[in-house]
């Protein structure tokens, strides 16, 4: 038995500066602005999920957690008990962070590098569609809100969290010298890229770590011409561009890396592969990317 996880749901995040992510998520990513429970929180959709991106104040700019559909109640108490019985520590959804993110349940844990993550099942949809400012279209669906890359300080004892107790599945792996994470010359890290439905990843590690205890976040959009678009804006508004243009080997997704007012990334995208369990076998890509995604003009 293991967890049947069924998406990426929704990201929160802390800030000290709202009206930074504000501009920067309705003008810049040219998400769906939206109403929730607290006046003080900002609040984006960009499909008929209430809220997948929320905003709240906070002491720090980091990832809070990032929410994983399961496909109802049934699943939530097993993966309870799977995760118990492998030693983490679970807790419960208050009904007052239940009615904050619009789910019927809700419970939290943390990986070994004390990211948060929450299960929920029963999230609220709306009845008008998300309508985009700049009339471009995320890909979500079955493939969830996108894919998040997260900061571990060991790949391997990562790898066994990820994989064997929350059930993701190794979809590519990627290696890198030792020295970029201090370690000694000669050693390699590794970044691991798992999936969960169609999307080749919905989550990846990076084994550095990172203030804002997130690497990137990654938002699909249908159309090329809607990245060209996005990257304008990126110039338009004086966001800071972290890579550039490029197409990655191991998901074939052209797209181009933003600095946001939380400190990590937004990957922004399109054509991003999708993957059948049943025929995929798991490789490793021998680069970042096929062209493009030079990470020198955000340094
Ligand atoms: C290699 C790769 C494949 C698919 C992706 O969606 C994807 O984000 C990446 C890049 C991962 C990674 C990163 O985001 C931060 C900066 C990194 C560590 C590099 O300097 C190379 C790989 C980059
Ligand atoms: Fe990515």
């Amino acid at each position: 038995m293991t967890i049947d996880l069924k998406s990426m749901g929704y990201v929160r995040v802390t800030s000290t500066d709202l009206e930074a992510w504000r501009t920067f998520a309705e003008k810049v990513l040219g998400l769906v602005t939206a109403k929730g429970p607290n006046p003080d929180h900002l609040y984006y959709r960009i499909d008929e999920v209430s809220a997948r991106l929320v905003i709240e104040p906070g002491e720090v700019d980091q990832l809070a957690c990032v929410g994983w559909e399961v496909a109802d109640h049934t699943a939530l108490a097993e993966a309870r008990e799977h995760l118990e019985k492998a030693g983490v520590e679970v807790e419960d959804g208050t009904p007052e962070e239940l009615a904050e993110r619009r789910v019927q349940e809700m419970l939290r844990f943390r990986d070994p590098f004390d990211n948060v993550f929450e299960l929920f099942h029963g999230i609220t949809y709306e009845r008008r569609p998300a309508v985009s400012p700049y009339g471009h279209t995320f890909v979500t669906g079955e493939q969830g809100m996108g894919h998040v890359v997260i900061p571990v300080s060991d790949d391997v004892e990562a790898l066994e969290f990820y994989r064997d107790t929350l059930g993701f599945r190794l979809r590519d792996s990627m290696s890198m010298p030792g020295e970029f994470a201090g370690k000694e010359p000669g050693t390699k890290i590794w970044l691991r890229f798992l999936g969960i439905n169609p999307r080749h990843h919905s989550l990846a590690f990076l084994p550095f770590p990172n203030d804002s205890k997130c690497v990137h976040i990654m938002l699909e959009v249908d159309k090329l011409d809607d990245v060209g678009r996005a990257l304008e804006r990126v110039t338009k508004h004086g966001a800071k561009l972290s890579a550039t243009l490029g197409r990655h080997m191991n998901d074939e997704m052209v797209s181009f890396y933003v600095k946001s007012p939380g400190g990590f990334d937004i990957e922004f995208g399109t054509e991003g592969l999708q993957v059948d369990d049943q025929r995929w076998v798991a490789r490793e890509s021998t680069a970042v990317s096929y062209w493009g995604h030079d990470f020198g003009v955000g340094q």
